[in-house]
């Protein structure tokens, strides 16, 4: 019994009768690739002399081509040495969210924020920060063309004003940059699209519906050849816009909305570490996100939305919205897709098709995940902070590999 250890394997040696009513179930376990913990968990007490260990065998190694992510926050100042080395364990690059305050309006801007962002690397890492213009009713088409010139400005960001954290000094009316998207289209940076309306009078689990409905269709109609990205969608009517779109529309979709779903953030008393924007949906939703996720087709990518948020601005009367997940995001997305069966396309969703939609070579290292049950920590370092990442104090069944 003493040498049961998580992230191996154990297998009968001899079926005695007494352990025949217990070896068929955990056949039956190992050929869905139940993680060993929770084989454990079930035939605990039962099963010392008459089991031996198995070395991991190669469906407990995933190698895959090095991922980027399409979509986070690393916010600023003294949490970017954490937020940075968080993300670049795992990615190469990363689509680097403008909305700080005061937000990311031009390349100049967007030049000292990328400097501090290198300068808060581990030493030796490659982490290439791709940076985005933060949209504003004030926004020229010419800070589009000097953004686009600039070589280290990759997208521009539209953020309804008031929809999410920071979005003050977003877009009013989506008519005021047309002129903006007409130069980006021209000269072909695409437009990321955080799609949700802010009217008050549209229900919260109802607005990227409208969105698509009001605004987003009528952007990809009057501009077919702007690339946009409708960023973490969380509808099934946004997977069904993007389907019927034309390839020059694709979408991020985070771990959590493949993870989860508004029951886990509300029943049994209010989770405001499952708090984010667009708020988590109804399971049907959370099964037509995992569907796209693991179809293969290459219009939906890896976009974590890692957004931390300090632990008092959470566990708070009026907690912001944001869920940390860049601490482990390739081990959260291999959760949900082994949950599909669908391990063998992770690969192509985290580091070919997002990659492919940027029209960026992909990756050529690789990093290797092993099964391997670990706890997430209460809480994280967090500039002066904490932080609290998803899934703290619970147990994550793949780990990437040490120096990866
Ligand atoms: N996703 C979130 O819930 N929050 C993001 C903003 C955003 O992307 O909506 C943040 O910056 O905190």
């Amino acid at each position: 019994m003493n040498d049961i250890q998580p992230g191996y394997r154990y297998l009968p040696l001899k079926l005695e009768p007494a352990a025949a009513h217990v070896a068929p179930s955990l056949d039956h376990l190992f050929r869905r690739n139940v993680p060993p913990a929770a084989i454990f968990f079930r035939v605990s007490g039962s099963i010392p002399a008459r089991f031996t260990r198995l070395e991991p065998c190669m469906s407990d190694r995933l190698t895959l081509l090095r991922p980027d992510d399409w979509h986070i926050h690393l916010r600023d100042g003294a949490a970017l040495p954490h937020t940075v080395a968080d993300a670049a364990r795992q990615f190469a690059r990363a689509i680097i969210m403008p909305n700080l305050v005061p937000p990311v309006r031009n390349a100049a801007e967007a030049d000292s924020y990328r400097q501090r962002i290198l300068a808060a690397r581990p030493a030796g890492s490659a982490f290439e920060p791709l940076m985005v213009l933060y949209l504003t009713d004030g926004t020229q088409p010419e800070d589009v063309r000097t953004a686009k010139a600039s070589g280290y400005v990759f997208a521009a960001k539209l953020y309804p004003a008031g929809a999410t954290t920071n979005s003050a000094s977003g877009v009013t009316r989506i008519d005021n940059i047309f002129a903006v998207l007409e130069t980006m289209a021209e000269v072909g940076l695409p437009l990321l699209v955080h799609g949700e309306v802010t009217r008050s009078e549209i229900d919260i689990f109802d607005r990227e519906k409208y969105f698509i409905d009001e605004q987003l269709s009528r952007v990809t109609e009057r501009f077919p050849s702007l690339k946009v990205v409708f960023e973490h969608i969380t509808t099934r009517d946004a997977v069904q816009f993007v389907e019927a779109a034309s390839s020059n529309v694709g979408a991020t979709i985070t771990a959590h909305h493949l993870l989860y779903n508004r029951n886990h953030m509300l029943v049994g008393g209010i989770r405001p570490h499952f708090f984010c924007l667009p708020i988590l949906k109804r399971n049907v939703h959370q099964e037509a996100l995992l569907d796209a996720a693991t179809s293969g087709n290459p219009k939906f990518f890896l976009g974590t939305d890692s957004a931390p948020h300090a632990q008092h601005a959470k566990e708070n009367a009026c907690g912001c919205a944001g869920c940390y997940t860049a601490f482990a995001a390739i081990e959260l997305y291999a959760e949900a897709f082994e949950q599909r069966g669908a391990l063998n396309r992770l690969e192509a969703f985290a580091s070919h098709f997002g990659a492919d939609f940027y029209g960026l070579p992909r990756n050529t290292d690789t990093i290797t995940l092993i099964r391997e049950s670990w706890s997430v920590p209460a809480n994280l370092p967090f500039g002066e902070h904490n932080v609290v990442p998803l899934r703290a104090g619970e147990t994550l069944h793949w780990r990437l590999e040490a120096g990866a």
